[in-house]
């Protein structure tokens, strides 16, 4: 498929236009890390605490080293990388790691910031409420929620199943959703890390195929739609055979961009009718 630059993206935020596939999406799979919770900048403090105490520096590009690793082999390259190695054991690091992110991780949000636009929103409602209310100039309801939540109960409420399919461990995902009880219970299934039918990590596809078979009835993988974050990830949904949105304001690498069917810069900028799901009813603000 070709390829637009970012730079001469067709509408805001968005890298390529797609149309909508000729099969219909029926089912939806997310990524879970960097699509609908970011646990960076979590990882970030705590690596910068860690090599604070040693007197080290952080340097940002150690974290695209990192990626798509196992917690072990990700410890071990940062012990090296970062120059700790001989002051602290990639194990002794993980674990400090770990007990920090675990005090950290209830805190986490919901992407792509859902309150985010909360600061304006007193400002907004001055001036666009009373026209509302006055004209009918907008069809349906205002959307005060964005991103993941707007779009997960709005392909619960149009009866599109969904999953999340990700390399993050149980008891990390626990934590981080604790206090996201609500969406992710509109979620059907979830298949972790360390679910024992998980082989291979991605970009192999077999979480995204694990996660397909789950579901009720017999699906294709043309009928998936799997949003993702990461290259690894955008590779696996194609390994599977499905199709892939990309979010992603980073700027990753290029061969990242073509594979996926659409690379937008979050949620925010997604619609539905694209890819022949029903449309929102509401209007964000
Ligand atoms: O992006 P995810 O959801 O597959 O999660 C990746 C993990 O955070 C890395 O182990
Ligand atoms: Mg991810």
């Amino acid at each position: 498929m070709a390829m637009a630059s970012p730079s001469s993206a067709g509408l805001e935020g968005e890298t390529e236009r797609v149309s909508p596939p000729k099969g219909a999406i029926t089912h939806v799979i997310f990524d879970f890390d960097g699509t609908l919770i970011d646990t960076q900048p979590f990882y970030t403090l705590v690596q910068e605490r860690i090599l604070s105490r040693f007197g080290k520096p952080y340097d940002p590009s150690i974290e695209a080293k990192l990626m798509g690793k196992k917690p072990t082999e990700s410890a071990r390259i940062f012990v090296e990388e970062t120059g700790l190695a001989g002051l602290l054991t990639p194990e002794g690091f993980l674990e400090e790691r770990n007990a920090m992110l675990t005090e950290l991780f209830p805190s986490s949000q919901l992407l792509p910031g859902e309150f985010s636009k909360l600061p304006i929103l007193g400002l907004l409602f001055l001036f666009l409420i009373p026209l509302y209310l006055h004209f009918g100039c907008l069809n349906g309801t205002l959307a005060l929620i964005t991103g993941v939540k707007r779009l997960v109960s709005h392909l619960h409420a149009n009866g599109i199943p969904m999953c999340v399919a990700t390399g993050t461990y149980k008891h990390n995902f626990e934590v981080l959703t604790q206090n996201h009880g609500e969406t992710f219970a509109m979620m059907h299934h979830v298949v972790l890390g360390d679910d024992p039918e998980v082989k291979k990590r991605k970009p192999a596809p077999d979480v995204f195929l694990i996660a397909l078979k789950r579901f009720e009835g017999n699906v294709d993988p043309s009928e998936v739609l799997v949003f993702e974050d990461a290259p690894s990830g955008v590779a696996a949904a194609k390994n599977a055979g499905m199709s892939a949105v990309m979010l992603s304001d980073a700027g990753p690498d290029a061969s990242a961009y073509k594979q996926a069917d659409q690379v937008l810069s979050s949620l925010l900028d997604f619609k539905p009718s694209h890819w022949g799901l029903p449309p929102f009813k509401d209007t964000v603000i």
